[in-house]
């Protein structure tokens, strides 16, 4: 997958050097390129931005770069790149959403600042590419660069081959499966008792059986506890009547 992004703070997007995406990058299971707005300007200043038309608060960010930038990054591929725009008003992002992006072949960020994007900007856009305008919560954010890292992260977890063998995406919380929707149980590792606190004993059983049930038990157990809306939208045929009376 290729993956671009246009923004007026390149270094916001470092994250993207390290860590699972980095790593995706080295390997080259991932192709990441950050441009800077503002190497779209002409004018001294390198201008991006301008008062409403019709007034109001803030300043909008101004056609003319972005249709520059867009129109390069987009000659600069064979295939065509799906647009995805950060923002307050978008398309929930879900793992649902993570999903259907992994599987497209070029992801092109739009991340933007003050009030947003001239709307003619994305307009122009969806006449030549398929644009998703997405929100990653019902929260406000001061730009969509944050949006972008949590975005990535979630669809770069999704490509084969990114996550090791050591993880797995099998049992995400919020993916389809057998524990699909179910909120992640508590984890344990060594040392057996820490500060007077032990392990649950079945997962030092050995007993592969028991381990999982005991761990399906707990998701739900979560679940129910802290998230019941997901457990109205699980397969009723993920649990049996035991589970149900959990
Ligand atoms: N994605 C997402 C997301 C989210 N969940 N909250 N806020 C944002 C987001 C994304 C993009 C921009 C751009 Cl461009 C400017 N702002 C500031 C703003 C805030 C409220 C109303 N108008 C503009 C953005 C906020």
């Amino acid at each position: 997958m290729r993956i671009d992004v246009v923004t007026i703070f390149p270094e916001y997007l470092e994250p993207l050097n390290v860590s699972l995406v980095g790593k995706a990058r080295t390997r080259g299971q991932l192709d990441v390129r950050v441009h800077d707005l503002r190497s779209f300007t002409h004018d001294k200043h390198r201008t991006v931005d301008d008062t409403p038309f019709g007034g109001g608060p803030g300043m909008v960010m101004k056609p003319e770069p972005w249709g520059e930038a867009l129109d390069s990054v987009a000659a600069s591929g064979e295939e065509l790149p799906t647009l995805v725009v950060p923002t307050p008003s978008g398309r929930p992002f879900t793992q649902e959403l993570a999903v259907e992006l992994a599987e497209r072949p070029w992801l092109v960020f739009t991340p933007a600042r003050y009030e947003g994007i001239d709307r003619r900007v994305i307009d122009e856009a969806s006449t030549r590419m398929p644009v998703e305008e997405v929100s990653i919560g019902d929260y406000v954010l001061a730009g969509g660069e944050a949006a972008v890292l949590v975005i990535v992260e979630a669809v770069a977890r999704l490509l084969p081959g990114v996550l090791g063998n050591a993880e797995s995406h099998r049992d995400d919380s919020f993916a389809p499966g057998a524990m699909a929707d179910l909120l992640e149980g508590p984890v344990y590792t060594k040392p057996p008792e820490w500060r007077g606190r032990t392990v649950p004993e079945v997962l030092l059983s050995g007993h592969h059986g028991k381990i999982a049930r005991w761990r399906r038990d707990e998701a739900f157990r979560r679940t129910a506890a802290l998230r019941p809306d997901l457990i109205e939208r699980c397969d009723p045929a993920t649990f049996d009547k035991h589970d149900r009376r959990l």
